[in-house]
């Protein structure tokens, strides 16, 4: 049964995630929903995730994976907040939750947004809570006083900081810069500012065990928000690209049953659209492209897959990418395509 509260959450993260690949089902992805939502609709849950909850399933560590991960893994031991670079669907958000989960710490994931912005992170007042006080010290009068609390909810930044969670926030230049002041404080100042707060909780401490890891599309990362470089200078930047032909097979391999020749055979197209298209052919889009052919099949008569299906899988998995008047722009994809199988 879908109550309600599941519904809402559906709706929101089909709002924040921007393609049809990106609905990939990880487990993590839904939470964003979740961690993104407003305060006064999240009141009562939680952003905190246990960190088995997040490991990313499957996970397939290879040398060059596990490398990365070693890299990122050491840079949060050593306390530093770190920054993944890196072109659409290469592996960030896999590689982030890998390492935040290996640190034994509560996750806390979110997504950037245009909606983001200092509350979203930090908190807000949500409204007064009223309640009335009776007083019956003379036998038949009845004083009502009726009292007003503010009601503070913390958002994931917060909770994060506060609990001593890894905090996961992925594609983070997508948030207005202006949300990330707050990030300074924490980093070089060590606490958090709630702004809005009042009193002597107006600022967290920081957890000793606090840590973050933001990524950032390559292409984006400069265009969508600029973020301030004083922010920028406080991460570690690991710079992430496609894996070797190796480990981009074995990455398909784990989420698609599908034969060692038939695996090669997508992740060499692959490899070969992203070289010679203009638009970012991801690792993403190989998985996409074998889960549709382990259902058209079409292999011809020597076992392989036929160029027309491999043609037509390709193009659907990357039709998303191009938008044309006429129907155009997706006509040249497809002979492009065809050419390139
Ligand atoms: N080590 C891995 N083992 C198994 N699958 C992986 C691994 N790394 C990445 N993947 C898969 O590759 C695809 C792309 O990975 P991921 O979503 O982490 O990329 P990304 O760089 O964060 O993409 P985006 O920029 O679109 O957010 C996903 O389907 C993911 O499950």
């Amino acid at each position: 049964m879908v109550d309600d509260t599941s519904r809402k959450r559906t709706v929101r993260g089909t709002k924040i995630r921007a393609s049809r690949e990106q609905k990939e089902g990880r487990k993590a992805k839904k939470k964003l929903a979740r961690t993104a939502s407003s305060a006064g609709e999240r009141n009562g849950d939680t952003p905190l995730s246990d960190p088995e909850e997040v490991v990313p399933e499957p996970f397939v560590e290879t040398d060059a994976v596990r490398s990365l991960r070693d890299r990122i893994s050491g840079w949060l031991e050593a306390d530093q907040p770190v920054h993944l670079i890196g072109p659409t669907g290469c592996g960030k958000t896999a590689l982030a939750l890998s390492a935040a989960a290996a640190r034994d710490r509560p996750v806390v994931w979110l997504n950037g947004d245009e909606a983001v912005d200092t509350e979203a992170l930090v908190g807000s007042h949500a409204g007064g809570e009223r309640y009335e006080e009776h007083d019956r010290y003379v036998s038949g009068v009845d004083k009502k006083t009726q009292i007003v609390r503010e009601r503070w909810v913390d958002n994931p930044l917060s909770v994060a900081v506060r609990e001593g969670a890894t905090l996961v926030y992925n594609e983070f230049s997508r948030s207005d810069a202006a949300a990330h002041n707050v990030l300074l404080s924490v980093f070089e100042e060590g606490v958090l500012e709630r702004p809005g707060k009042r009193g002597a909780d107006r600022t967290i401490d920081i957890h000793p065990e606090f840590r973050a890891i933001v990524t950032s599309n390559d292409a984006e990362y400069a265009g969508v928000h600029e973020q301030q470089d004083a922010l920028l200078d406080r991460f570690i930047g690991v710079h992430v690209d496609y894996y070797d032909a190796e480990t981009e097979r074995e990455l398909v391999g784990a989420h698609v049953a599908l034969s060692d020749a038939d695996i090669a055979t997508i992740v060499e197209t692959t490899r070969a659209l992203r070289d010679d298209l203009e638009i970012v052919v991801g690792t993403r889009a190989a998985i996409t492209a074998a889960k549709g052919l382990a259902v058209f099949d079409g292999h011809d008569g020597d076992g392989e897959f036929d160029d027309e299906t491999l043609s037509r899988v390709f193009t659907d998995v990357l039709a998303p990418k191009v938008a044309g008047e006429d129907g155009g722009d997706i006509d040249d994809l497809r002979s492009q395509v065809t050419e390139i199988v």
